[in-house]
């Protein structure tokens, strides 16, 4: 897959961007900057939760859910964001089970997960995170560590090409980190793709990496002199976002 001149933002305010890049099949993009560069909004919108300013992402041999050629990245890919996705009151089992089916998971097949190539069933994707046996606690008893880990089994409950990942590891103790790391490099390894923000490294050794620099001059926090950004229109955002 490749970003071919995607300029993203919020609204109709460019965050960051152009960029040009390929992402090969078993390749991952680790892409880092400061707080406030914009990682989170380009992972949203390569995600198809946010609309590009301009520009686009071109697919090449990404399979969808329904097995057909995906047409839009959303389609081939997991987003796991800062938030969890996952329903407080619900057993950490029934959650993985949600979202095996909104995902399209389909039904495990017999001698794929032995091989780890295809979707675990909620109580073995929770046992490869390192949580056997948690399946009936429900997920607002977890610590925020094992409600992480929680949240990333979803990647292992239904099977797309490309993962993208905002802050992965944030609340990972350094054991759980070289867990996840074995994880992605499973994915990898089966040609899978990893684009994942990140202020921690990963262990990813062959990673391609996309560092953003937020513009000279960007008004980033209180006590900046920069330019104010141009105001927003909150009834444009909601539409662009979806909210509406
Ligand atoms: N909903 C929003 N409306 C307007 N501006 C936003 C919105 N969300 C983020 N921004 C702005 O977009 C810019 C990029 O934010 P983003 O969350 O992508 O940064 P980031 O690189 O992921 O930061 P961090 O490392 O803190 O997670 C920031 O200046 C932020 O204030």
């Amino acid at each position: 897959m490749a970003l071919q001149g995607l300029v993203v933002g919020r609204g109709a305010v460019a965050v960051a961007g152009p960029f040009d890049l390929a992402v090969a099949s078993g390749e991952a993009l680790v892409v880092t900057g400061p707080n406030g560069a914009g990682k989170s909004t380009l992972l949203r919108t390569l995600a198809g939760l946010l609309p590009p300013i301009s520009g686009g992402v071109r697919l090449e041999g990404l399979t969808a859910a329904d097995g057909e050629a995906a047409a839009r990245l959303a389609d081939a890919s997991h987003y796991v964001g800062h938030r969890h996705g996952m329903k407080a009151a619900l057993g950490v089992g029934e959650n993985l089970a949600f979202w095996a089916g909104y995902l399209g998971a389909g039904p495990l097949r017999t001698g794929e997960a032995a091989e780890g190539a295809g979707p675990l069933a909620p109580a073995e994707a929770l046992a490869a995170v390192g949580l056997p046996g948690l399946s009936d606690i429900p997920f607002a008893y977890l610590s925020a560590g094992q409600q992480r880990r929680a949240s990333l089994a979803r990647l292992l409950v239904a099977r797309r090409p490309v993962w993208i990942l905002d802050e992965p590891t944030s609340a990972l103790d350094l054991a759980s980190q070289a867990l996840f790391a074995g994880l992605v490099a499973g994915h990898l390894a089966r040609g899978g793709i990893a684009i994942a923000a990140t202020h921690h490294p990963l262990g990813l050794e062959a990673a391609q990496t996309l560092h953003i620099t937020p513009p000279a001059g960007r008004d980033d926090g209180p006590g900046s002199n920069g330019p104010v950004a141009p105001a927003i229109d909150d009834a444009a955002l909601a539409e662009a976002e979806g909210w509406l």
